[in-house]
């Protein structure tokens, strides 16, 4: 990011003499310690560990400064909340460089339309979107301080764990469009009613500018503010809508209501159609030609593996999360997972296995991982791996079983399974969880 320590600091009132370093140029930030190279800024974060544990550490990796809370004998940048820092500064950021933010939320899709979108912006515009799933009050800030300095559009997602998520990402990232993909039902999320929902999605018209593009479920319209132009879409005489639909086992072709000629895109499902019509007139909407929109749809690359529920064979609810695999995620995800109503006579079940990487505290790290686990909610653990071994040893006394055989796991956890159980996922990518995932 294109930011000098002087206005990095001006930005955030940093309240301590920062003013020796004042015209060094920062390369970029990380709150993962490990990411962090010559000429970076650290940001400690409250994660499973407090943030401040790793400013050593990251001065070791080539950090010239880090934010602080508190007074350290590193050169730091001392700030009342570092999160609140980072979240101001990103605002700074967006509005010093003027980029326009495509902005997209739902239950499901908004990470295929975020692509797709992407996908399509990117055969006109330098275009940046967001990474995985850094769509949070942390990741899309991360997202915004990352883009390259030659963006000319930014897509980002944003997600929604609580009641006003959204209006806050909405009002630091002023988007000129917005796209609400799906509102999706509530037991899978913190929102308690569908209603409750889609409240929580409007929110994105918070700092919005421009357009909105929102399906046509009339559940949303209580909450469309005075004078919002919007587009619904969805069902046929809605604003747009899919005319003819024709599916293949790896690809799809489709015509809308207000594009000349069909899409196709390398994958099927109707719901991705609905995600593809919507990057297309959002390629419209910015002077695309249907030549090169659909050449953009035809050849995208998804991200893959979304954190999204899937069904067991017997019907078990299964989450799997393979994301950042480090210390925080794991607590965040547990907290989520644990804050979920069980499904009537069902159990919670979380399968753990090893975060790699975590340099010398490993251990220590995996066995922490147990303050985390509410054993009032989550009636078994099962653990796979090494590392996972740290965190066996010391929970002999709860109903924790420890594996180092991916079958065993598998065959133990689908003898066990039961079809109200709501079973989690979690660990580094490379131990194969997926794998498990699959074959139940
Ligand atoms: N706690 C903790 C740690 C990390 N946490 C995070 O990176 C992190 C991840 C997340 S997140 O949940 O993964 N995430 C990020 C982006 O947006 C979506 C959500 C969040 Cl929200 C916050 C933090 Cl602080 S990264 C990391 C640790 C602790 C260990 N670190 C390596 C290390 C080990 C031993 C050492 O001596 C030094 C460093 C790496």
């Amino acid at each position: 990011m294109k930011l000098t320590i002087h206005e990095i600091a001006q930005v955030v009132g940093a309240k301590n003499d920062w003013s020796q370093l004042a015209d060094l140029s920062v390369n970029k930030i990380e709150f993962d310690s490990r990411l962090i190279e010559k000429g970076d800024i650290f940001l400690p974060l409250k994660g499973a560990r407090y943030g401040h544990d790793f400013i050593e550490i990251a001065f070791d990796n080539g950090a010239i400064i880090s934010f602080s809370e508190k007074e350290v004998e590193q050169a730091h940048l001392l700030v009342d909340d570092n999160l609140a820092a980072f979240q101001t500064l990103a605002k700074y950021y967006l509005e010093k460089t003027k980029v326009p933010v495509i902005a997209v939320t739902g239950s499901n899709g908004k990470t295929t339309t975020k692509d797709m979108i992407a996908a399509v912006l990117s055969k006109k515009y330098k275009t940046y979107k967001t990474q995985g799933n850094h769509n949070n009050e942390i990741g899309l800030p991360y997202t915004i301080l990352h883009m390259p300095e030659d963006t000319e559009k930014l897509v980002l997602e944003m997600g929604m764990d609580h009641p006003g998520d959204i209006d806050f990402l909405s009002q630091l990232a002023q988007p000129e469009l917005a796209l609400i993909t799906l509102i999706g039902e509530a037991h899978l999320e913190f929102m308690g009613s569908r209603e409750n929902i889609a409240k929580g999605k409007m929110g994105i018209t918070a700092g919005l500018h421009g357009e909105l593009i929102a399906p046509a479920d009339p559940i949303i319209n209580a909450f469309i503010p005075e004078n919002q132009k919007i587009s619904r879409f969805g069902l046929p005489g809605e604003d747009l809508f899919i005319t003819k639909l024709i599916e293949h086992k790896e690809r799809l072709t489709f015509e809308t209501n207000f594009l000349d000629e069909s899409i196709t895109i390398p994958v099927p499902g109707k719901y991705n159609a609905t995600n593809a019509m919507l990057a297309a007139y959002v390629g419209l909407h910015y002077g695309l030609t249907e030549a090169e929109i659909n050449k953009a749809l035809k050849e995208v690359e998804l991200t893959r593996n979304r954190t999204e529920w899937k069904k067991s064979k017997n019907g078990a609810d299964l989450l799997s999360d393979v994301y950042n695999a480090n210390p925080t995620a794991m607590r965040l995800i547990l907290e989520t997972f644990q804050a979920i109503p069980k499904n009537e006579n069902g159990r919670k079940i979380a399968v753990l296995a090893d975060m790699l990487e975590l340099g010398p505290t490993a251990a220590q790290l995996h066995k922490e991982v147990l303050k985390s686990i509410d054993f009032t909610k989550i009636d078994k653990v099962y653990l796979y791996g090494e590392m996972m071994k740290n965190l066996a040893d010391i929970s002999t006394d709860k109903p924790v079983s420890y594996f180092t055989d991916l079958d065993l796991l598998t065959e133990s956890l689908s003898a066990d399974l039961k079809p109200a159980d709501q079973v989690l996922f979690k660990g580094s990518n490379i131990m194969k969880l997926s794998e498990v995932v699959e074959k139940l």
